[in-house]
Formats: C-alpha cells, structure tokens, sequence
C-alpha cells in the first residue's frame, strides 16, 4: 500500500521525530535524497548546471542544501531567491561555501540542465504569487528536467486542488510520506514520477492513511481465494440490470466485465432484445427477462449501464435496492437515483456508486468543473451523504467509503475515456462484490485491474471498451493472486 497523509499529520510526526534528533537532521537528510536523485538524472554533476528556485520557507532551504551538495561535485549551481531577506540562512551559507552564486537573472533557467523547484513544499497556500509564477512558466518553457522538492510548487499536498499557476515537475522527491497531493489529479498531473526519502517519519504517522494507493502485491492479497473445492456457486453470482432496447450494447459489456471478475456466472435481467445480443457476445450468461426481483438469488446486483431512466427502469432500480445483497449502481442508474430517490440509497446491505464527475456533480447539486477541481472533497462528501461507497472516475480514479477511508487507483491511462469502459469496469466490480470482496477493496481492486487492462490493451493506441474486457485475464495473471496459482490446485492427471 502506498500511503498518503494530510499535512497536519506530517507536521506532526515531524515535530514528534525532531525533538529526539539533533537539529537540523531532517533537513540534511532531505536534502541528501533530493541531491542523491538530481546527480542521478543528470547522469553526472561534474559540469552541469543546476539551477534552484528558492522560496523562504524549509522547501527553499532543502533545495540550497541540495545544491550545496551538487556544488561541491563540480556541478554550476546558480540560486534564485523569491524573497532574499528570508531565504533559509543555513542554506545560504552552504551553497555560498561549496561555490554556489545567487542571481537575479531568471535568464540562466534558459540554459540549465536541471531546475530545482523549492519555492513551496507542504506550506504553500493556493497557487503561486505572481514572481513565482513567473519563474515556474520559464522552467516549463526551457530544456530542464524539473525536479519539485517535497511537492511542485501551486499544489496543495494535502488535496491536490491546484488553485493558479502551479510547477509542473518531471520528478517529484518527497519526504517521510506521500502526499494526497502527489496521488490525486490535477495534483498528480503535476508531479510527474514521484520518489519517497525515508526521513525516519514512519513510526510517528497514524495508522490510517489519508489516503491510500493499492500497489500489485495488495491486489494480490486482496483477490478471492480459489481452492480445489471452489465452484460457481461457491465463488457468487452477480446479476446484471443493464440495457434497454435503445443501449443494448452496454449489457454485452456489463456483462463481459462482470464474467471476467470473480464471480462463477452472470445473471442478467434484461428485455428479449438485450438478451439476444448479450447471448450472441456471451453464452454463458443466465439471462431472464423477469423482473430483477424474480430473477432468481444473486450475491450482488450491478444496476444502471443503459438501463434508460423510464418508470420501468427506475420500478427495476427499487427492486435490486429493496434487496439485501450488495448493490453497484452506475450510469443511467445514477441519474434514477437522484431523480427518484433523492440521491439516497437507504440499505443495510453494502451500496457502490461509481459516478463520474458530471454524475458525482448532479447528485451532490455542484457543477462539474468544481467536482474535477476537488475530486478528493467531493467524493468523500458523496459517500458521506448517500452512506454509499464511492467511485469517482476520470483521471485518478478515487474511492471512498462512508467510513472516511479513501484509495486513490494508481492504474490507468487516458485512453480509458471512451465509451462503454464505465460498464465494463461496473460489471468487474460487481463481480468482485459478488466474490465477497468488501465494498472499499471490490472497488479498488476493481478499478486497479480495469485501468491495468485499459493500459495493456492500449499500449500507446486508442482502444475500445470491449478491448479492455479482453485484457483483464492478462491484467489478473500480471498481479499474480497471493494464494498461489490456481492450476496447481488440482494434480493434472
Ligand atoms: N515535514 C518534514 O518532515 C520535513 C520538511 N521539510 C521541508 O520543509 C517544507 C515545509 O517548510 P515550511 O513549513 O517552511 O513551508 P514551505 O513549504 O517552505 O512554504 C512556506 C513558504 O512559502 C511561501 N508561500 C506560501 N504560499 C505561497 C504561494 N502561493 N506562492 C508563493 N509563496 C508562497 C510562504 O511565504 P509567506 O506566506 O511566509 O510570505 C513561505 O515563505 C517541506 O515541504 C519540506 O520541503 C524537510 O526539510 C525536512 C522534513
Ligand atoms: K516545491
């Protein structure tokens, strides 16, 4: 897992850590990391020239450590200081010893090789101030590698909202702890690759992260368990609302997701029509043009995908909802929810949304584009609101419970935007839900081998939905499943 904490609980650590160190540890460290990565990209420091933005705060003082320790290897290092006066003394003082020279001139980023951002790291308040700004866009403009000290300078590291002009970074070296804000978007999008430097934070940090990030061994631990004795019945059944006369399409791909999750077969309750098709794509499916409720017992229910919003749809919505199983609903769903049920699911049983912005937005009466600003804030008030977990698709992939617990999908590409990957994703959810998984970790885990396949099957081209269906067996055999191959459960005779 990799964990991210809110700025309160990094300060705090760090207080607690600092007062059994000498002073000034910390910072050394830092700064020994910071450096350590810089001579590493430069591919050599006799030489090159390295250029830092400093800001007043402890971000400006790691980064004139930093280049203390470039300049003693032979590297140029020239520094530019946001506000002179209170530039960090000790870092002054030891980039001047090792040869380091401050400027004024914003004209030496043009010929740098690499541009250390240190204006602000976990102080930093809403977007740069104008002088700051201006020193981040020529970076962006110029041949460097942008290296971000702690987080790129205009993020907010305990949220990822960037409210302005922020750095955008190559690399990001970050201290003690990820930041929410190195995980969530548009943050994320900022930081380009992200390194930690273990500063000795570890034991001093809560249990419970702000925010997590599954990593491949988490899925893999996370997978139902399959054994010899494991049959479809034993592994679940999801059932599948999806399709209309006008969307069938959709049910092929709720289903398709849905069969290469964990359950051991999909039930759809659907009209002739979708049937039809869906049977064409996938016989195994069980299909029924009942009504959900009378469609025989399933272990979770997927609701929504091309469902339409008509009365009909919005009687079979009420009839997945009034049972006690768990319930993922997404899409045309989403919107019945809201117009019927007051944006509320009201069940004991575990409630999965996965909305994506427009959707979180609508159900919550806020407008899109705030939703995309502040995607950890809204899903959070989501989940807290409907008691539902939630998904928030789109560029990192967020979930949350109603608990307060948040994972952030570290998979993915941007070739997922395209239709119909939202069904399938539902349908790989359900099944997992179906598996047993709980709410938190079927969506996570579920997001984690979507956007795992997305990227398989995209491989630097446009794809479509159903190519992402075809690439979760590879996506599954590539997190491997912690409990051991399942083909070795049974000696081949
Ligand atoms: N925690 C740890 O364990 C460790 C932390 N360490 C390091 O300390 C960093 C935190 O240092 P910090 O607290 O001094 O704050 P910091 O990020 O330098 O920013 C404050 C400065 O920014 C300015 N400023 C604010 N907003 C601005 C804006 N929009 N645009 C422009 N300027 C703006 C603000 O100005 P002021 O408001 O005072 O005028 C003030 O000058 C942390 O990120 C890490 O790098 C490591 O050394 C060791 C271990
Ligand atoms: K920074």
């Amino acid at each position: 897992m990799r964990n991210a904490y809110h700025v309160e609980h990094v300060r705090a650590a760090e207080a607690a850590l600092m007062a059994r160190l000498p002073e000034g540890t910390l910072m050394q460290r830092a700064a020994a990391g910071l450096a350590a990565t810089c001579a590493r990209l430069l591919g050599g420091v006799y030489g090159r020239r390295v250029v830092l933005l400093v800001g007043s705060g402890d971000n400006g003082g790691d980064a004139l450590y930093a280049g203390a320790r470039l300049a003693r290897r032979g590297a140029r290092v020239d520094a530019i200081l946001l506000n002179p006066e209170r530039a960090h003394a000790g870092g002054l003082a030891a980039l001047r010893a090792a040869g380091g020279r401050m400027t004024g001139d914003p004209a030496v980023i043009d010929a740098a090789d690499l541009v250390v951002d240190g204006i602000t790291g976990i102080g930093g308040q809403g977007g740069l101030r104008p002088g700051a700004a201006e020193l981040a866009a020529r970076a962006a403009g110029a041949q460097a590698l942008v290296v971000a000290v702690d987080v790129p300078s205009g993020v907010d590291a305990s949220t990822g909202v960037v409210e302005g002009p922020a750095v955008r970074a190559d690399v990001t070296v970050t201290f003690g702890t990820y930041k929410p804000g190195l995980l969530v978007d548009p943050g994320a999008s900022h930081a380009g690759v992200v390194e930690l430097v273990d500063i000795g934070l570890g034991p001093y940090l809560p249990a419970e992260p702000t925010v997590a990030a599954l990593q491949a061994g988490d899925v893999a631990r996370l997978l139902p368990e399959l054994s010899a004795e494991t049959d479809k019945y034993r592994r679940g059944v999801v059932g599948v609302v999806a399709g209309s006369d006008r969307f069938p399409g959709a049910a092929v791909l709720t289903v398709g997701g849905a069969l290469y999750g964990a359950a051991g077969y999909v039930r759809l309750a659907a009209p002739r029509r979708v049937i039809d098709l869906v049977l064409q794509r996938w016989p195994e499916t069980v299909c029924s043009e009942a009504r959900p409720g009378e469609a025989g017992r399933v272990q979770a229910w997927v609701v929504g995908p091309g469902m339409g919003t008509d009365e009909v749809a919005r009687d079979r919505l009420a009839e997945v909802l009034a049972s006690d199983v768990p319930v993922l609903v997404d899409a045309d769903g989403l919107t019945l929810l809201g117009k019927y049920f007051g944006g509320r699911a009201d069940r004991s049983a575990p409630t999965v949304l996965t909305p994506h912005a427009g959707e979180c937005a609508r159900l919550l009466g806020a407008e899109r584009a705030d939703v995309e600003a502040r995607r950890l804030e809204h899903t959070r008030q989501l989940a807290e609101r409907t008691g539902a977990t939630v998904l928030l698709k789109g560029s990192t992939t967020l979930v949350a419970d109603p608990a307060g617990a948040v994972r952030v999908n570290p998979t993915g590409t941007p070739w997922l935007g395209t239709a119909g990957t939202g069904d399938v994703l539902s349908g790989l959810i359900g099944s997992l839900l179906a598996a047993g998984l709980p709410a938190l970790d079927a969506a996570s885990v579920g997001a984690y081998l979507h956007g795992l396949a997305g990227r398989l099957a995209a491989d630097d081209a446009p794809i479509a939905a159903h190519d992402v269906i075809d690439h979760l067996p590879a996506a599954w055999r590539s997190v491997g499943n912690d409990h051991g191959p399942v083909r070795d459960a049974r000696p081949c005779l």
